[in-house]
């Protein structure tokens, strides 16, 4: 049967708009307030946000006192910031950092104690996942900014974002496996798509400490970065990403999109995907004004 116009619009935008839904919900049996509330009851820290005018935001892990570690509350502002970041048209990058020169020491072992019965860890388990993987969906050019230690919960925060960028004498560590864990937070899905399954199985059954030098070599690191005298880690960072996210939004954000749906869906779903955003920019203002100028790609 074919389908209206109006149909086929209305088909387009459920399919675009499904990247952005969550992993869980009712259907799983997965209620969020529940575990909200438990959350609430660990404060401590924050998850900062900045949304600069060059379309690049900066999101900060930021509860120094403890390494980073995210308190309950943590977790809930940073569903909050996600959800922030959907909503933000003009954005094309984010770097996500921890305060203090340290990125992140996983979950608050604190509140960890306090819900370690298998009812409330799932229920933590399935937020966190669907946060972070609203993260990595978000149509923006993510990098986790490594300084210090990303350890259990911290190294799964990192393969939430498209890269990695570690600073000298850095380390990712999965310390799972001394937790008597896996990875819960979507982190042992997402680093077998990054570093493959044999180096994957070799950081969490090993809980093998990544320094910059073997991050590069297994691609769990997109760079190092070396901050000189003039220039801060952030600063540095930024001018990374700045070579992906130079243009207009419309271009980098379509360029996210296409990426995100080749990666998760399967080819033939991913290729509508790809037509339908490529509708969205073919005849745009940055490809007519690119027709018009007659340029060349030298
Ligand atoms: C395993 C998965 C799970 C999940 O997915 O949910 C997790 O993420 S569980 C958490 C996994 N992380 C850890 O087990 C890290 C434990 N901490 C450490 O190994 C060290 O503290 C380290 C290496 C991060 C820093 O060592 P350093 O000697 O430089 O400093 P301190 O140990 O003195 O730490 C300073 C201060 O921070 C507190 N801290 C550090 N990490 C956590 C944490 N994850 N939860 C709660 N508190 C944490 C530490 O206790 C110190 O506080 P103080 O009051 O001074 O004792």
């Amino acid at each position: 049967m074919a389908l209206s116009s109006a149909g086929r619009h209305i088909l387009r935008t459920t399919r675009l708009q499904c990247r952005n839904t969550a992993v869980y919900s009712g259907v799983h049996g997965f209620n969020d307030e529940e575990i909200k509330g438990k959350l609430l009851a660990f404060p401590g820290g924050s998850i900062d946000l900045v949304k600069q005018d060059s379309g690049i935001a900066v999101m900060t892990v930021n509860n120094p006192a403890r390494m980073n570690a995210f308190s309950g509350t943590m977790m809930l502002e940073l569903e909050e910031r996600v959800a922030q970041l959907e909503g933000w048209s003009e954005g094309k990058g984010l770097i996500v950092q921890g305060a203090a020169e340290t990125f992140c020491s996983g979950s608050d072992l604190n509140a960890v104690r306090a819900i370690s019965n298998p009812q409330d860890g799932m229920k933590m388990c399935m937020f966190m996942q669907n946060t972070l993987t609203r993260l990595l969906r978000l149509p923006l050019i993510s990098v986790a900014l490594v300084e210090g230690k990303a350890l259990g919960g911290g190294a799964e925060l990192t393969t939430s974002c498209d890269f990695r960028l570690m600073a000298p004498g850095s380390v990712i560590q999965f310390v799972h496996k001394y937790m008597g864990l896996v990875p819960g937070w979507g982190g042992a899905a997402r680093l077998v798509r990054i570093v493959g399954s044999q180096n994957a199985l070799q950081l969490l059954a090993g809980a093998k400490k990544v320094d910059p030098d073997y991050g590069t070599q297994i691609g769990l690191a997109s760079g190092v970065i070396n901050p000189s005298s003039g220039t801060s880690a952030l600063e540095e960072t930024e001018q990374w990403l700045a070579q992906y996210t130079k243009g207009p939004a419309a271009v980098i954000r379509a360029a996210k999109k296409v990426v995100v749906s080749g990666r998760e869906l399967p080819l033939e779903d991913a290729l509508r995907t790809e037509k339908d955003v490529f509708g969205t920019v073919w005849g745009g203002p940055a490809n007519l004004a690119a027709l018009a100028s007659k340029s060349k790609h030298k």
